[in-house]
């Protein structure tokens, strides 16, 4: 399987058309791969928190349009980040707002197969608490010989919900991302971590670029089950491709089975 991340740089001046123009060209230069991955929130900007109401949009909104034609065109899977979600039906949470930070999955004709709705929400009393629903739903990529389980950013911290998605069957993890490089140093253990303790593939692909007066850390990377870096990109915008033979995650569980020895 070859898998390509999408570590995207944006700063402040690009319209969401320029933005998504160049995006889904990014996606079209990878055909050829079997999986895509983009950052969380490209479209509405991590930490734009002012722009979110604006560039808001519901999952078959235009950028959704953008990026199912583009997986369709490069024939991949594609994981579109996230987006700022507001849903055309006018749907509010249990706290009465109507944004979600989603992320969309798109089969390779292009159809939109997944959705997840971050679960933990980032920014304490302001940011995604503020103004975002939180998720409560598990949601899986079954694709190119892998059971992925969907996460974003700030749902890293939270080791439960990876144990929640092992328990179900995941053999990887896909964690789209805004992580600041401020906060490097976390983001690189916290992935090797989600790795190792579950025996996982991991591929965590991060914002590069500054925007909202915040630095990305990029250093997106491909972690395999043992803990082992596959690949990992610098600060700058890059597309990380790495080919993984997805046979050997079952065999590095079964030559050394840690999952076997756990004490419910
Ligand atoms: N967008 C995010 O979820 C940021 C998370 C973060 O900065 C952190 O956990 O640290």
């Amino acid at each position: 399987m070859r898998v390509c991340l999408i570590q995207l740089a944006y700063d402040d001046d690009e319209s969401l058309a320029e933005r998504t123009r160049r995006v889904a060209g990014l996606v079209r230069e990878q055909a050829g791969a079997d999986l895509v991955v983009l950052p969380e929130l490209w479209s509405a900007g991590g930490f734009s928190y002012r722009e979110w109401p604006e560039r808001s949009q519901d999952v078959r909104g235009e950028v959704a349009q953008a990026l199912a034609a583009a997986a369709a065109d490069a024939g991949v899977w594609l994981h579109g980040g996230s987006i700022a979600e507001r849903p055309d039906s006018g749907e509010t949470g249990p706290e009465g707002k109507s944004l979600w930070n989603t992320s969309l999955v798109f089969s390779p004709s292009g159809e939109l197969l997944a959705t997840y709705r971050k679960i933990h929400r980032f920014g304490f009393a302001g940011g995604e608490p503020k103004l975002m629903e939180a998720g409560t739903d598990l949601v899986f990529l079954d694709a190119v010989g892998l059971r992925a389980g969907l996460s974003t950013c700030y749902d890293l911290r939270f080791p439960e919900l990876y144990r929640a998605q092992l328990d179900q069957g995941a053999t990887a993890f896909v964690i789209p991302a805004a992580w600041p490089m401020a906060r490097l140093d976390a983001w690189r253990l916290l992935l090797r971590a989600r790795a190792v303790e579950n025996q996982c593939l991991v591929l965590g692909c991060n914002t590069a670029g500054t925007h909202a007066g915040t630095q990305m850390a990029g250093h997106s990377a491909v972690v395999a089950p043992t803990g082992e870096v596959l690949a990992e990109a610098g600060d700058d915008q890059e597309v990380l491709r790495v080919d993984f033979d997805v046979d050997t995650i079952a065999a590095f569980r079964q030559d050394f089975p840690v999952l076997a020895d756990r004490r419910l």
